[in-house]
């Protein structure tokens, strides 16, 4: 079980996150919601101890969540990170092992074969000799995505991971993140789009500064919530679209 209660970021005397609280049980693929500037990212590094917080706690069974980072795998938005720092796809996944193994040990044969395993479910084996910046985006957030998987963490942390990927890719993400549902493991994941993808997730977060709605994402996604959300344009514009209709209440 993870618990946020009252969570509260303030960057310079400026509400960005506003006393969010909620609960998500183990097995959840979690999409977390809302317009530019909602305080997304802001939530995700809050929770994970990474920016300091004016308010709240963030518990994962029952210890507080910072202290237990090692099981938290965090892939940050694709802007991010440095792509021209000169390392492989296999020495980015490789780092994910440092947290099991030290800065200063040598890879043990062990870790080689989950990174070799994690690299191979995200296609990206046949690359893993590659400078990280001579990949496309999608490949990029999937070595990413492998990162994830070699850390072998209980929660994953993934910002904006569909922000300009391809079909394949977006494919092997959600293929994966049903994987880890199935294991048992919460995935929070931030998106400021919510066209098709949606019926993907378990539960919505629906965030703007405060937390406007969250449970299943049929009950998440009514006109009122979009509203307040998103305000008004955004109604009009998507009551003519009907793929995306049927979310509404
Ligand atoms: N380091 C910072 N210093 C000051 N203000 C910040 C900082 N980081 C974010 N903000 C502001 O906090 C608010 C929330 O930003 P955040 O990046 O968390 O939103 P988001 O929902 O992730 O947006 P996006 O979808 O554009 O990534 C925005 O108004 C942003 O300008």
């Amino acid at each position: 079980m993870l618990e946020v209660k009252n969570l509260s970021v303030n960057y310079r005397g400026v509400n960005a996150l506003i006393n969010v609280s909620f609960c998500l049980a183990s097995g959840l693929l979690v999409g977390v919601i809302g317009p530019n500037g909602a305080g997304k990212s802001t939530m995700i590094k809050a929770m994970l101890g990474l920016i300091p917080t004016a308010s709240g706690i963030v518990k994962f069974r029952g210890q507080m969540l910072k202290q237990q980072r090692r099981y938290c795998a965090y892939v940050p938005q694709r802007s991010q990170i440095d792509w021209d720092y000169p390392a492989t796809v296999w020495t980015v996944v490789m780092m994910a092992r440092t947290i099991h193994t030290g800065w200063f040990r040598s890879t043990s044969r062990q870790s080689e074969e989950i990174v070799a395993d994690a690299l191979r479910r995200v296609g990206m084996w046949e690359l893993r000799h590659r400078q990280i910046g001579e990949l496309s985006g999608g490949q990029q957030q999937r070595v990413f995505l492998a990162r994830a998987l070699a850390q072998e963490a209980e929660m994953f942390f993934f910002d904006e991971p569909l922000a300009g990927i391809d079909k394949k890719t977006e494919a092997i993400i959600f293929d994966i993140f049903s994987q880890l549902k199935a294991e048992g493991k919460i995935l929070l994941v931030s998106s400021h789009e919510w066209g098709k993808s949606l019926h993907h997730y378990d539960r919505l977060l629906l965030l703007n500064q405060k937390l406007i709605a969250h449970g299943f994402p049929e009950d998440v996604m009514t006109i009122e919530n979009i509203q307040h959300a998103y305000g008004q344009g955004l109604k009009s514009q998507l009551l003519h679209e009907p793929g995306e209709a049927m979310y509404f209440c």
